[in-house]
């Protein structure tokens, strides 16, 4: 029998949540196959979109489906440049899907392509958020009483509160925060949280990039004596050689990487053990193929794996998640953020959260599927975003 051959690339565009999601669909010769993937980048959706339709679909159609190795790496140099944002999440959905087709036709659900599962569930956490310690509270104990045993907390989203911002005389609009009332309030919240809710609960924290390398040692250290099961984004991309600086002064377990695109920035922090958890956004580099390689490379240096999982990624991407985190060795938590109705809808076959675990269903490949006409119901809408436009009180741009 001739190889199943790409007979097309679709993208579908949906936002059952009201966040955009970018979704592709990789059509083979044989009708009744076909794999799913996701490409979301949902600040810029339009021209991920433009990137698989214009350069992805002409570039793949009628190459062998099984191909993926050979289909990953001749796409990724295609353009010459790569490892940017946009390329890479156009190749993300392609690599999914063709995996989501491989697991088809071998009639086994991805996990078992992967080796099989080393447990029955992956571990998820929740984000709680309030615009005060007792509503954070509030928000903690909801969740602990579905069941979830490990919860990021958040004040103000990521820029915390109690500020009394004084700008100069002209300063532009933006979404502004003081870092150091960032600080202060984010330590009170710890305080309160560890003397109301006790120690059994694991809590996170994600600083989202928002302070000075300096500020984040030091807020680091006074953090630590809350026992956090990680700190999250403590520094940029751009400075993440103070890592180093942060681990000589605090043994607070580090996550860091769901801004990565490129094989270098994860390297060195993997490579000289400057952090614990890995949290790439796998709809970001370049889907499932070089997640499976980061992760065995995270495996013999210690490290943990924490795919990003936020809404800004589809349940296609967050199925991807589910089917690696039953059957990576070295899996420390899943990031999960919960579906709503609408677009449990759309995208039959979501993964289930029951009691703090998830588990992936049993059905071939992702297990995942996306209903087009229910998906149209849900228009992507292209408002660019305001959160980040970030500004410091002085007025200068900020990383969000
Ligand atoms: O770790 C997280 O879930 C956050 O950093 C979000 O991904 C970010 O605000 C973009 O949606
Ligand atoms: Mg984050």
């Amino acid at each position: 029998m001739e190889n199943l051959k790409i007979r097309n690339i679709k993208t579908i565009l949906t936002a059952p949540e009201g966040i955009n999601l970018v979704v592709v669909k990789v059509e083979t010769t044989d009708p009744e196959i076909y794999g799913v993937g996701c490409a979301t980048f949902t600040q810029r959706y339009l021209t991920v979109q433009n990137a698989i339709e214009q350069y992805m679909k002409p570039l793949l159609v009628g190459k062998d489906v099984n191909s993926i190795n050979d289909i990953w790496h001749s796409s990724i140099v295609s353009g010459y440049w790569r490892n940017g944002p946009v390329l890479n999440n156009a190749l993300s959905g392609v690599d999914m899907a063709l995996w989501d087709i491989k697991g088809k036709m071998a009639g086994m659900p991805l996990y078992e392509l992967f080796g099989g599962k080393v447990r029955e569930g992956a571990a998820v956490y929740r984000h709680a958020d309030g615009g005060s310690v007792g509503q954070v509270e509030e928000n903690v104990r909801a969740y602990m009483e579905q069941g979830y045993r490990y919860i990021r907390c958040q004040m103000g989203t990521y820029g915390g509160v109690g500020q009394s911002i004084v700008s100069p005389e002209g300063a532009p609009a933006g979404a502004y925060y003081d870092p150091k009332a960032y600080m202060k309030s984010i330590v009170g919240l710890f305080e309160h949280l560890r003397a109301q809710v006790g120690w059994d609960i694991e809590l996170l924290h994600d600083i989202h990039e928002r302070l000075t390398p300096i500020d984040a040692v030091n807020f680091a250290k006074k953090l630590e004596p809350f026992q956090l099961f990680f700190l999250e984004d403590a520094l940029p991309p751009e400075q993440v050689e103070w890592f180093r600086l942060i681990r000589q002064h605090s043994s607070i377990p580090l996550a860091m990487g769901e801004l990565f695109n490129n094989p270098n920035e994860w390297m060195p922090l993997i490579t000289n053990r400057l952090i614990d958890y890995i949290r790439v956004h796998i709809s970001q580099i370049g889907g499932i193929t070089p997640a499976r390689k980061l992760a065995a490379l995270c495996d013999s240096f210690g490290v943990r794996t924490a795919w990003h999982g936020p809404g800004d990624t589809s349940p296609v991407g967050h199925a991807a998640h589910v089917h690696l985190d039953v059957s990576t060795i070295n899996f420390g938590i899943q990031e999960w953020n919960g579906f709503n109705d609408a677009i449990r809808e759309v995208f039959p076959g979501c993964p289930e959260v029951r009691n703090g675990y998830v588990y992936p269903n049993d059905k071939p490949g992702l297990g995942i599927d996306i209903d087009e006409k229910l998906a149209a119901k849900y228009p992507c809408e292209n408002v660019l975003p305001t959160w980040t436009n970030a500004r410091l009180p002085d007025g200068s741009p900020m990383t969000p």
